[in-house]
């Protein structure tokens, strides 16, 4: 058992109700979830405010009640400790109750608008292929060496990073690739953890419902870098026009890669097929199988941070040529009458904008592309407008479907969606709400050779409408559709 007094090192603590050495359990910030002996951490939600279950989490056995103010009677027999921030004391003490384990092996994050799945997952399997041992944290799934958990989040909560951080030091991994989303910064989730490089990826529209300006949004990504050791490396994306912006106030030796810049790492791209692309790194020439320009300052990103990592130039170049696309990130099936159904989880504008541009250039011309889109729902809504903007100006037919709806009328997004159809565009688009009709209608329409975008929900296994889960993959889908034309 630990004691509290030692997970309270360097938490900015305002006054201390009680004895601080007491021996605890568990630390909880779900009233739900208290067990005897545990600490409860009071957050300030979304929803809800979590001071208003103190008394709750107490009548379940808490004895150690953290929080930021204390608007409720003290009871006997309780430590309370009042912090400027829970969320942030919540942090440094589920690192400080495992030991620290993000000290003590090279942990790396990654945050961006996009990107930061393919990046995390690449360098999970760059160094796995060189012979280490690696840990993931990511949106489609974690990974403790080659064990695989279920991701909740892109940046799971301080409790969760630390508990597998901490498995990874049990399994012998040696090195963790991590994502770190604007929630996850925003809500302190990543505070207290020592990075031992920071990458950022782009930055473009996500997310306003949450951080409700762009200049916002921007600024919550930048402290990730501004809270970097001077040990770190930071390395950016030096062609986006916010790269720069993000290291202006980091202590961390700063780095920058580039396709189009002068850059410290330098990429530039000599071929693009369907099946993969030639790129020029360093005057070295290779062959990778991801396709798209976004995918390349990927890629570009990953063989700078192996060399940052210490990692052997050739051996990583060698390495790049054998990485796998990710799942449902421009995952690809052909069906028997030789339509290319491509499966991709661009949710955002700009996303969705690379993808088609990217299938608009290795198209031959003829084809048509049909692109099945749809917006999430209780998520940013101005970007509705624009993704079907984009859908329908870039494809030769867009359908607009659902794409997890959550709590909202399906009908409406559509409604908001169809609002940023340009007059010249409407007779391209076409509305179908059920997804798998969707899916099913742009397999109808498609002829060999044409291309079938379905973006959106790539690796996601289900469809929540109303709250509700219920099983659903898009590739899954188009493939079953692909086999049920087959036998007709
Ligand atoms: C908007 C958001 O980020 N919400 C996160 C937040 O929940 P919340 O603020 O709504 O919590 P709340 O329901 O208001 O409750 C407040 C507090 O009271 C507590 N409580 C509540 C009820 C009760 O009975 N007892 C109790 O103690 C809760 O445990 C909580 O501590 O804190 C929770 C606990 O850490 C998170 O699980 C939750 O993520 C929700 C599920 C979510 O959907 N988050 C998304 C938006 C998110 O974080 N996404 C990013 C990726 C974005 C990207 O694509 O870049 C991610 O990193 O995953
Ligand atoms: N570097 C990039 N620039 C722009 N678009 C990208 C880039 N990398 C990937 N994309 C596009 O964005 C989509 C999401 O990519 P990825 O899952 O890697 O991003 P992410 O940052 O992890 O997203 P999330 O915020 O949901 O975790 C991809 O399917 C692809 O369409
Ligand atoms: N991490 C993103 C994923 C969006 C994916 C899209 N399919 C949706 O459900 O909106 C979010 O939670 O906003
Ligand atoms: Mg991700």
């Amino acid at each position: 058992m630990k004691n509290l007094k030692d997970i309270l090192y360097k938490v900015s603590i305002n006054q201390v109700f009680g004895s601080t050495d007491v021996a605890i359990n568990q630390l909880v910030f779900d009233s739900r979830k208290v067990k005897k002996n545990d600490v409860f951490i009071a957050q300030k939600g979304v929803n809800v405010d979590g001071h208003l279950y103190v008394d709750k989490a107490i009548s379940l056995g808490a004895t150690v009640i953290i929080c930021e103010k204390i608007s409720f009677d003290k009871q006997e027999g309780i430590t309370y400790i009042r912090v400027n921030d829970s969320n942030a004391a919540l942090a440094i003490m589920a690192a400080n109750f495992y030991d620290n384990p993000s000290a003590k092996f090279p942990v790396v994050g990654v945050t961006g608008t996009n990107g930061k799945t393919t990046i995390a997952s690449l360098l999970y399997q760059l160094f796995n292929k060189a012979g280490y041992k690696v840990g993931l944290l990511s949106t489609v799934k974690i990974l403790v060496d080659e064990t695989e958990y279920k991701a909740t989040h892109t940046t799971p909560d301080s409790i969760t990073i630390n508990h597998y951080l901490d498995l990874m030091l049990e399994e012998g991994v040696e090195y963790c690739f991590m994502e770190v989303s604007s929630h996850g910064i925003h809500q302190k989730r990543t505070e207290g953890l020592t990075f031992t490089g920071g990458i950022f990826t782009n930055l473009s529209h996500d997310h306003l419902d949450y951080h409700k300006t762009f200049s916002e949004y921007r600024d919550v990504k930048k402290e990730f870098f501004d809270n970097l050791p001077k040990s770190a490396f930071a390395l950016t994306n030096i062609d986006d026009k916010n790269g720069n912006y993000m290291l202006q106030n980091t202590q961390a030796k700063k780095y920058s890669y580039a396709l189009k810049t002068v850059a410290d790492f330098k990429a530039k791209i000599l071929e693009k097929q369907i099946s993969g692309t030639l790129i020029s790194i360093d005057g070295i020439e290779v062959w990778t199988k991801l396709i798209g320009v976004f995918n390349i300052y990927n890629l570009t990103a990953i063989i700078a941070t192996a060399e940052l990592l210490g990692l052997e130039k050739f051996e990583i170049l060698r390495i790049v040529s054998e990485l796998e696309s990710v799942s449902g990130r421009f995952q690809y099936t052909i069906s028997d009458d030789g339509v290319t159904a491509i499966v991709d989880y661009a949710h955002t504008p700009d996303a969705l904008k690379n993808v088609l541009e990217t299938i608009n250039d290795i198209r031959t011309g003829n084809e048509q592309v049909i692109t099945v889109v749809g917006c999430g729902g209780d998520r940013d809504k101005t970007k509705r407008p624009k993704m079907a903007h984009i859908a329908s100006h870039l494809s030769n037919q867009a359908i607009f479907t659902s794409d997890n709806p959550r709590t909202e009328e399906p009908q409406s997004i559509l409604d908001e969606m169809e609002l940023g159809v340009s007059p010249e565009n409407y007779k391209k688009t076409l509305t179908v709400l059920d997804r798998r009709q969707a899916i099913k209608t742009a397999c109808k329409l498609a002829v060999n050779g044409d291309i079938i975008l379905i973006a959106g929900k790539g690796h996601e296994s289900y469809q929540e409408i109303n709250g509700v889960r219920s099983h659903f993959n898009d590739l899954e889908e188009v493939s079953n559709c692909f086999n049920q034309l087959k036998n007709k």
